[in-house]
């Protein structure tokens, strides 16, 4: 009996992407035609060229190809370097080292497209990974584009190799692993010369998120080194350097030249354009994962607009732009799509288009192509193949643009670093404020992030004979409006120079200086006091645990941290109890979010400060109707049937109210799905905390993402 397949549970879903992978029938259906159609297909190029010259590789490992196709007049062969011939001889090389080495020509193509689906999968994985919620839709755009499966397995181009690398590199990059993704250009470049391209722009990545001149230096004598290593077997040989270094198809991208002066004179647009681009790059900030991308295809892309095509270059800028088109919408996906129909329309008209002559069949032959045969018709061929041209390079301009406008330059509009997006924690001492800062600085990192805590702001260190007159909690024992002065600097994305009043010695430090980031909290008792204070912040929240949770945590705190005992903490509590009420309390109602410990049991005396205490609480987050939560709510009923209550009231606010906190797991999946907003900052490892914490990172994170975007919007 077959009945409907139960839903996967959310978490795995969104999290297993792997599974999801490995689940698909389509993945394996498309992995089984890029075998077959490997046996069955392969250009000239890859069968008069490349085989040849990679089997004389295989045939003699110690000797130089390069040096013997040239002497013998062979000038074309391989235009890759050293890297490329290791990496493609490999699968034969081993094969025959265990004597398995005699293979028949289909067998051939199979094993010199080996390396190409492993640099495939990499690609598609590395992008999956990025991309976990987007995996179903990347498996259509990348893993099946038609346009890839030509390239590699059907026309036999290696281009897969080189942005395979490129891509480890630039996802080493992004996750910090400098040096590693210095080896992995070096390794790219040592497969082909044209990732030379991406080099300079990975040194401005660099320079702009790290501001290390060593680092960067660094970055370029490695990758350079590694480049130079690979080819050192070969590097003084002529045929090897003339090969790989002036061979045509480097003139074909490098000369490509607009005529000046009657054709006296040539402009070379290419060395012109990547100029331009640097220039651009160090204009723009390229902080981020989606920034560099759409950064690396634009360059690609606006490189192929000058030159006249080749199969295989399409590689360099396909897996950038199906990075980038699986998160827009459909009318976006046509375009992609119709890039795909323009490239083998024109590939099907130029004069000697290998659509034919690909497939090696034993009788499949040099029949006519369409070129010839539109001559037959007595239409000038010339005709058709330059409309295939204009269509192709004006999708192609359209697919720039696209990348150009919501890639690069909406993602420099949004950027949320133009002044720091400030966020004010107020509530009672021992209520949560500074554990809520640190979940907030987990999540976004403290590269992006920074609190300061309004308790620098008390008149006096510990002791003072003024502690008698005032409590910690009056407003008067406290420089407000030296804060507030602090908070406008720092609105105003200006350096303060500022105390901290430590903990654990009642003391202050001397002054030191605080640099504004992308997002700054105060917290502190007072954050919300003084009229002007409140206007300045960009989201105001309030934490309010219920009486009895907050004089628990308050003990367990002082006690452990502070050097205080129970008693102590207890009396210090009722004496503050009337500023409390007058003067913290108070403030609740200047709050956008208000985050309540509800407990359902009162804690009992005895229990009051005792560390191994398991309170029994609800968590209920009040806050604007304004923000819509919707599909929020949704996915958290599907992690934890029952858990959620979402409700309105008559005061223009909503309420969610969580009955426990949530698994880790689950916090990850939801955030992966609608956080989505942490990678504008250039977040892409958040630090998750278990228990309540967790679950309010997930929702004030959404807060945060959506206050920002409304920002935006208006
Ligand atoms: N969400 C929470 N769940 C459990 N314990 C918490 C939570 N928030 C704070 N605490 C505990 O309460 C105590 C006081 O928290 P803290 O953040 O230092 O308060 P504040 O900064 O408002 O004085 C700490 O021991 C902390 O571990
Ligand atoms: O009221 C508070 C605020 O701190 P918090 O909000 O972190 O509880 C503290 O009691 C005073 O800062 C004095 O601190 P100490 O007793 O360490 O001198």
């Amino acid at each position: 009996m077959t009945g409907t397949p139960r839903p996967l549970p959310f978490r795995e879903r969104v999290l297993g992407w792997t599974g999801q992978i490995a689940r698909s029938p389509l993945f394996w259906i498309v992995l089984a035609l890029k075998l077959v159609v490997s046996g069955l297909a392969g250009s000239d190029y890859l069968t008069q060229l490349f085989v040849p010259f990679i089997g004389r590789f295989v045939a003699e490992p110690l000797s130089n190809p390069y040096q013997t196709f040239w002497s013998m007049g062979l000038h074309s062969n391989f235009p890759y370097p050293a890297l490329m011939l290791f990496i493609e001889g490999l699968p034969h090389l081993a094969l025959r080292v265990v004597g398995l080495g005699d293979l028949g020509p289909r067998a051939l193509l199979v094993l010199y497209r080996l390396p190409l689906l492993a640099a495939d999968i990499a690609i598609f994985l590395i992008l999956c990974r990025w991309l976990r919620t987007h995996v179903a839709l990347l498996l259509r755009l990348y893993w099946a584009c038609p346009l890839l499966f030509y390239i590699s397995y059907v026309h036999g181009q290696l281009d897969a190799i080189p942005v395979a690398l490129l891509m480890a590199c630039i996802y080493c990059l992004i996750s910090g692993r400098h040096m590693l993704a210095a080896v992995l250009l070096g390794c790219a470049l040592a497969t082909k010369t044209h990732i030379i391209v991406s080099l300079p722009i990975a040194l401005v990545y660099l320079w702009q998120n790290t501001s290390r001149k060593k680092l960067v230096a660094k970055f370029l004598v490695l990758s350079l080194a590694v480049f130079l290593f690979w080819n050192l077997p070969y590097i003084a040989s002529t045929g090897f350097l003339r090969m790989v270094f002036l061979n045509p198809e480097q003139g074909r991208v490098g000369l490509a030249q607009i005529p000046v002066a009657g054709g006296s004179l040539a402009f070379f647009i290419i060395p012109a354009l990547i100029a331009g681009l640097i220039a651009y790059s160090l204009h723009i900030h390229i902080h981020n994962r989606d920034l560099l991308l759409s950064f690396i295809g634009f360059c690609f892309g606006s490189i192929l607009l000058f030159v006249a095509p080749a199969q295989g270059w399409y590689f360099w800028i396909v897996p950038f732009f199906a990075y980038f088109f699986a998160r827009l919408s459909l009318p976006y996906l046509a375009l992609f799509m119709l890039l795909q129909a323009a490239y083998f329309l024109f590939f099907a008209l130029i004069p000697g288009s290998d659509y034919v002559t690909v497939w090696q069949f034993g009788g499949a032959g040099r029949q006519g192509t369409l070129f010839d045969l539109v001559g037959t018709l007595g239409i000038n061929p010339q005709l058709p193949l330059n409309i295939g041209f204009t269509a192709l390079q004006t999708v192609l301009l359209l697919c720039c643009a696209v990348v150009y406008h919501r890639g690069i330059r909406l993602a420099q509009q949004h950027k949320l670093t133009a002044r720091p997006y400030m966020i004010g924690i107020a509530g009672d001492s021992g209520a949560g404020k500074s554990t809520l800062s640190d979940g907030l600085r987990a999540l976004f990192g403290a590269r992006h992030l920074d609190v300061i805590c309004g308790d620098d702001m008390h008149k006096w260190q510990r002791g003072h004979d003024r502690w008698v007159e005032f409590t910690h909690l009056d407003p008067r024992a406290n420089e407000l409006h030296n804060e507030l002065h602090y908070l406008r600097s720092i609105r105003q994305n200006r350096l303060i120079w500022r105390r901290h009043y430590d903990h654990n010695t009642g003391r202050f430090t001397e002054d030191h200086p605080i640099k504004p980031r992308s997002v700054m909290i105060l917290e502190g008792l007072h954050a919300y006091y003084l009229k002007p204070a409140r206007e300045l912040y960009d989201l105001k929240i309030f934490v309010k645990p219920d009486a009895d949770v907050l004089l628990h945590r308050k003990v367990v705190r002082d006690m452990r941290k502070r050097n205080y005992t129970k008693e102590a903490v207890i009396a210090a509590v009722e004496k503050r109890m009337a500023d409390s009420r007058k003067y913290i309390v108070t403030q609740e109602r200047f709050a956008d979010i208000v985050v309540s410990f509800l407990s359902r049991e009162a804690i009992s005396a005895d229990d009051i400060g005792r560390p191994d205490l398991a309170i029994d609480e609800r968590l209920r987050i009040t806050l604007s109707n304004a923000y819509f939560f919707d599909t929020l709510v949704d996915d958290l009923h599907e992690a934890v049937p029952g858990n959620l209550h979402h409700y309105y009231d008559d005061h223009d606010l909503q309420v969610l109210e969580f009955d426990r906190p949530l698994d880790i797991e689950d916090i990850r999946a939801l955030a992966e799905k609608h956080l989505d907003g942490l990678q504008d900052f250039g977040v892409y490892d958040p630090q998750w905390r278990p228990g309540w914490e967790g679950l309010l990172q997930l929702v004030l994170g959404y807060c945060i993402f959506h206050g920002w975007h409304d920002r935006h919007a208006a």
